[in-house]
């Protein structure tokens, strides 16, 4: 049985005193919440005030990026020594925003996946095709280039400090989410390949995750899927009540 994994995904949003108001909510609505994992992922700035606002508590802390090397001639950049010493235990690596956006590679991620659980921390590992490549009949050739780029040479061992997150770039903030038989399909397919590239118990133990548009509303049926472990969420992080709920899911 896998741990359910729920992260909310702060994008560019919140200032220091907003960031520790929302954890103190979310600290004191989910403080009997013992049966799955449940992380935030603030901008770098607010990582250390929000890691000492949530203490020893259940809910843990993520960076959303990382620089490949420890340390050196990187102006503006951060590396997961730093983010660990911050009080992080998690990275996103591969967001489709920094794809697109910041021209981020799959080998620049594998090169991040690599220092990250090299760390001692666990990366959140986004994949996901975008409309135009599902329209193209292309979302599993998309989905495998993106694993096996970003998990070249990444050893069995270190397949434990990984969570996948599967985002369809279509759904991302657009209100559009991929239906559960969508999602499922695809986390499906993401385990397979695992299983190719590793093993069967290695892919029957590793968390997929679905994130792309997910709502208090959607999150039940989504989780109830055999291959969705969890959701990385978006918009829906930003507001207490609602990553609450979404924390809460209630799967059929
Ligand atoms: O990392 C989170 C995803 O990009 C989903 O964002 P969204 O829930 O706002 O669609």
């Amino acid at each position: 049985m896998r741990r359910p994994f729920i992260a909310g995904n702060w994008k560019l949003h919140k200032t220091t005193a907003e960031a520790v108001t929302l954890v103190k909510a979310l600290e004191a609505g989910l403080a009997d919440v013992t049966d799955r994992d449940i992380v935030v992922a603030p901008v770098f700035t607010v990582l250390t005030s929000v890691s000492s606002a949530l203490g020893d508590s259940n809910i843990a802390v993520a960076a959303q990026n990382c620089f490949p090397e420890m340390q050196g001639a990187y102006t503006g950049e951060v590396s997961p020594l730093l983010l660990k010493d911050a009080g992080c235990r998690y990275v996103i690596v591969g967001h489709s925003e920094r794809r697109q956006l910041f021209g981020e590679t799959d080998g620049f991620i594998n090169r991040k996946l690599k220092a990250v659980v090299d760390t001692g921390l666990t990366a959140i590992f986004c994949v996901g095709e975008t409309l135009e490549e599902r329209e193209q009949g292309r979302t599993f050739e998309v989905l495998e280039k993106q694993l096996r780029g970003g998990l070249e040479n990444l050893l069995r061992d270190a397949m434990a400090r990984v969570v996948v997150a599967y985002e369809p770039v279509w759904a991302i903030g657009t209100g559009k989410t991929a239906s559960a038989a969508q999602a499922q399909q695809a986390h499906a397919f993401i385990r397979d390949l695992l299983s190719r590239l590793y093993d069967a118990d290695l892919a029957c133990r590793i968390r997929i995750v679905y994130g792309g548009s997910v709502k208090p509303d959607n999150v039940d049926g989504l989780l109830s899927q055999q291959d969705i472990d969890g959701a990385l969420v978006g918009g829906a992080s930003l507001k207490a009540e609602d990553f609450i709920r979404i924390v809460r899911f209630l799967p059929s």
